[in-house]
């Protein structure tokens, strides 16, 4: 039987071949932290940090629009709202590297077709998986629906705990940041927006 994985707990980039100066630059980092990365417990580390973070910025390898490019036009006159909501989704913000963990609502008004409701979460990981800041990963996942599916309107609202808050500088846990970018009917009509903002829980 042939199989595509070892059957261990190798992940995706277990066989990634890491640059020696990739490495170098995380041992530098680790001896600038206080640690020896020649001590046993570190030797591997350079090269698992590296591949982590190939993982993280997967985005950088993809285009996400790609995602909104199969379209279903039966949809029996539906132009109602189409909501997606407690997307979980993980990031890292630019400053400081540090995770942002949160969720996502997505929604959009349809206008004659809609996609396969998986593809938002796609755009979404795919605008997420890069060097971040929450109002930019809004902001582009709200203009990829609307350029792409070319709907009545797109709401995207974004909640998130920041890593760079929680385990450092301020070290203020438990703290929110909600982002939110209307488009289209969202942001030209009360009633819509109200509607959608309700729908996701807001
Ligand atoms: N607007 C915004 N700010 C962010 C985001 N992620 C992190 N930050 C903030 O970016 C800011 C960077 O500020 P700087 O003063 O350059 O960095 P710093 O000296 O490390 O600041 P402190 O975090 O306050 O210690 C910090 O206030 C972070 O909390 C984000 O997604 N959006
Ligand atoms: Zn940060």
């Amino acid at each position: 039987m042939s199989c595509d994985h070892d059957g261990g707990d190798a992940g995706p980039m277990a066989k990634l071949p890491v640059p020696d100066d990739v490495q170098d630059a995380i041992r530098t980092l680790i001896r600038w932290s206080g640690d020896d990365p020649q001590r046993e417990g570190l030797l591997d580390t350079p090269a698992r940090v590296a591949r982590a973070w190939k993982e993280y910025c997967l985005g950088y390898g993809e285009d996400p629009a790609h995602h909104l490019a199969r379209q279903f036009e039966e949809v029996g006159g539906y132009d109602e709202l189409v909501l997606l909501k407690d997307i979980p989704f993980q990031s890292h913000c630019e400053h400081h590297m540090a995770p942002i963990t949160g969720k996502a609502a997505i929604a959009y008004m349809p206008h004659q077709k809609v996609v396969g409701i998986s593809k938002l979460a796609r755009v979404l990981h795919g605008f997420a998986q890069r060097l971040q800041i929450q109002e930019r990963l809004t902001a582009e996942v709200a203009k990829c629906i609307w350029d792409n599916l070319q709907p009545q309107g797109v709401a995207v609202v974004i909640e998130a705990q920041h890593g760079c808050m929680t385990g450092r500088g301020v070290k203020t846990p438990g703290v929110s940041m909600v982002t939110s970018r209307m488009m289209g009917c969202f942001l030209d009509d009360n009633r819509s927006r109200k509607e959608v903002l309700s729908l996701m829980g807001y």
